[in-house]
């Protein structure tokens, strides 16, 4: 079965095997030694385990040596099955999950054969126990289930009885001895009161061997036609599943670790940083209105000494006349523009609303429109209005009741074509199309003052142009007033009319301000989140790479059983598949909790599709990506020291 031919084995300079040459054929052998003679080397190169020496090892005609990454699974899987002193099973797994776990690379695998297994050696009441429960005794029985549901043709013994109290001793060596009687048993032992007169006995001494006693051989199996082991997915996803909950708090920590560096990319990835200076906006938003973003532009008015610097504060106030034609038109289509109103004032205005007429008081004040309040803005092609929600009071109509109706407003006009006012009688009947709040908020050292100026009306350009007309105003157009989408846009806005000429009015250093502001805090939170979510991501791949790392034996008792790297390889990234699943699920029952974290910190939570799609896609990401990093670990596992640790 196992011819050695000239076999030396050298470390450094010392040899651990001299020259030595043996066959072993069926029935039990035993190969002893005091320790350090070289039996642990022997058994090495007989499981193909060491492939490093001179000389030359068959088992059945195939090379040792020469065992390619596939043949060596066969192997392992197949034809030999290994038993070892610290009986190498997976603690964490069930006693039948234990046994089980080198058949998934079998075509032969099935629940009874391991029920069968177990029963003749005496372990099926313990089939749902956890192995790190058991005794001694119990897991080498156990671990001799697990080599023998094989079918293997060869059984290597490293040492069985070495941990094991004196009564168990003897039970194991009588099942090793009851299973010589049907295959090929190796039994490596210092221990000399477990040989008998029937088995053949190889001593060794100093990587010799010194006597050789052989005899009558019992039954061997018969050379078994095998395949390569495959593990298909369905497969590997039961030992992936089987795995993960054996060690529920492990995965449940990873679970939690990529949840939580999802999270925190999320608010990268979906550009909802906000910030606490939003709140500065807000608070300005309130006091002042969406009249902050306004934008006005007035064909003349009279400047104090320029927009800012201090050269030119010291200039006196002069006339400023600017061509503003075509701008109203320009910008009522502009996509930075939410609305753009006329500032058309018209004074001692009357107003017949359902065949009965209204006096409206005159402020002297120039429109005033805070926040469209009902209905739309006056930007269509007819005659159309928006009024002050002051009318409905006067007049005793809802805001949504005036919207619709049709009004005879007259009024007087100040025409100062000839450079003095005169006041010119209009009229126009026109459609409510929206009532707006028409409160003037003025800012008088840091206070805030309100102010209703109710004459305010908004009409639509051809309601202006026919007043306009019949003041026999030679301008076409009036001033007006547009209101930006965004800061950004405000600011977007004024510096291109800066740079087309024109002048325009706002508030533009205050949201110049904000903006600069805004941009500074977007930045700090945003690097904050940067430094966090990489904190983070690292943390959850360092977790991957370490309970790897400390998988290493468990690996190493898969691949003695026939498992390659590959195959684990897809058991791991399948693991991480159902922790990235886990960690999709703990989202969507945390997302309440996150989204509340998130808005606290960032000013804005996660509330759209998208951002769950994201979020999933994300999670899928990151668990692929600790099941690479764990997956890494996998070739590096020195199978030998990882199954004999502690051992030399
Ligand atoms: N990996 C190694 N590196 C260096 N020396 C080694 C290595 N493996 C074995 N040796 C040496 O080779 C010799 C034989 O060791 P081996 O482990 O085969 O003996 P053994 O009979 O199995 O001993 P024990 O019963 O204590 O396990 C010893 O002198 C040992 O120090």
């Amino acid at each position: 079965m196992f011819e050695i031919k000239n076999v030396s084995r050298v470390f450094g300079q010392e040899y651990a095997l001299k020259n030595i040459s043996l066959e072993i054929k069926g029935g039990l052998n035993f190969i002893i030694g005091a320790s350090g003679s070289g039996k642990t080397t022997l058994l090495k190169i007989l499981s193909g385990l060491d492939q490093d020496f001179t000389g030359e090892a068959y088992y059945r005609q195939q090379s040792l040596k020469a065992l390619s990454t596939e043949e060596k699974s066969e192997y392992y899987n197949k034809k030999i099955g290994i038993v070892w002193q610290e009986f190498n099973l997976i603690d964490d797994l069930s006693v039948f999950d234990n046994i089980k776990m080198p058949l998934y690379l079998n075509d032969a695998m099935s629940d009874e054969l391991v029920m069968y297994t177990m029963k003749q050696l005496k372990i099926n009441e313990l089939a749902n126990q956890k192995v790190r429960n058991l005794s001694g005794g119990q897991k080498q029985r156990v671990a001799i289930a697990r080599e023998l549901v094989k079918n293997p043709e060869v059984i290597i013994a490293d040492e069985p009885t070495a941990a094991l109290d004196p009564k168990s001793a003897s039970i194991i060596v009588n099942i090793l001895k009851q299973i010589a009687k049907t295959r090929t048993v190796i039994i490596v032992t210092h221990d000399r009161s477990m040989l008998d007169d029937k088995s053949s006995i190889y001593e060794m001494d100093k990587g010799e061997i010194i006597s050789t006693t052989l005899k009558e051989q019992g039954k061997t199996i018969t050379s078994k036609k095998t395949t390569n082991p495959a593990l298909s997915l369905k497969r590997a996803l039961s030992v992936s599943i089987t795995n993960v909950k054996s060690k529920i708090g492990r995965y449940a920590v990873l679970a939690l670790a990529i949840l939580v560096s999802t999270s925190f990319l999320l608010m990268n990835t979906s550009g909802s940083i906000q910030n606490s200076s939003q709140n500065g906006f807000e608070e300005l938003y309130e006091s002042i209105g969406e009249g902050l973003l306004d934008v006005e532009i007035a064909a003349s008015f009279i400047s104090a000494g320029g927009m800012s610097g201090s050269e030119d504060e010291q200039k006196p106030a002069v006339d400023v006349n600017q061509d503003i034609a075509g701008l109203y038109d320009k910008y009522l289509k502009d996509e930075r523009v939410e609305h753009v109103v006329f500032a058309q004032a018209v004074g001692n205005i009357k107003v017949v609303i359902d065949g009965k007429e209204h006096t409206i008081e005159t402020s002297n004040n120039v429109p005033v429109f805070k926040k469209l309040l009902a209905g739309k803005m006056p930007m269509g092609d007819g005659n159309e209005v928006v009024v002050s929600s002051s009318l409905g009071d006067i007049v005793g109509l809802s805001n949504k009741e005036l919207i619709g109706k049709t009004i005879d407003l007259s009024g007087t006009l100040f025409n100062w074509d000839s450079g003095q006012p005169v006041e010119m009688p209009v009229g126009t009947t026109t459609t409510i199309v929206g009532v707006a709040d028409t409160t003037m908020v003025v800012e008088n050292n840091g206070e805030f003052k309100e102010y209703p100026v109710d004459d305010s009306f908004f009409f639509s350009k051809s309601s202006v142009m026919e007043m306009r007309g019949q003041a026999n105003m030679a301008s076409k157009t009036s001033n007006f007033s547009m209101r930006a989408k965004s800061p950004e846009d405000m600011i977007s806005l004024k510096d291109e009319l800066l740079a087309n000429g024109i002048v325009p009015n706002g508030r533009f250093e205050l949201v110049e301000d904000m903006v600069r502001l805004n941009d500074q805090a977007k930045e700090q939170s945003g690097s904050a989140v940067i430094v966090i979510s990489v904190l983070a991501l690292v943390v959850s791949l360092a977790v991957s790479f370490m309970t790897a790392a400390m998988r290493k034996k468990e690996y190493a008792i898969y691949k003695i059983n026939g498992y390659t790297n590959s195959h684990l390889t897809k058991i791991t990234l399948l693991e991480y598949l159902l922790v990235g699943i886990a960690a999709i699920v703990l989202f969507l029952v945390t997302s309440p909790l996150i989204n509340m974290a998130m808005k606290s910190f960032t000013g804005s939570g996660i509330v759209d599709v998208t951002t769950f799609a994201i979020a999933g896609g994300l999670i899928i990401l990151l668990s692929g990506l600790c099941g690479v990093v764990a997956s890494m670990v996998i070739p590096t596992v020195n199978m030998f020291k990882s199954l004999k640790s502690g051992d030399r």
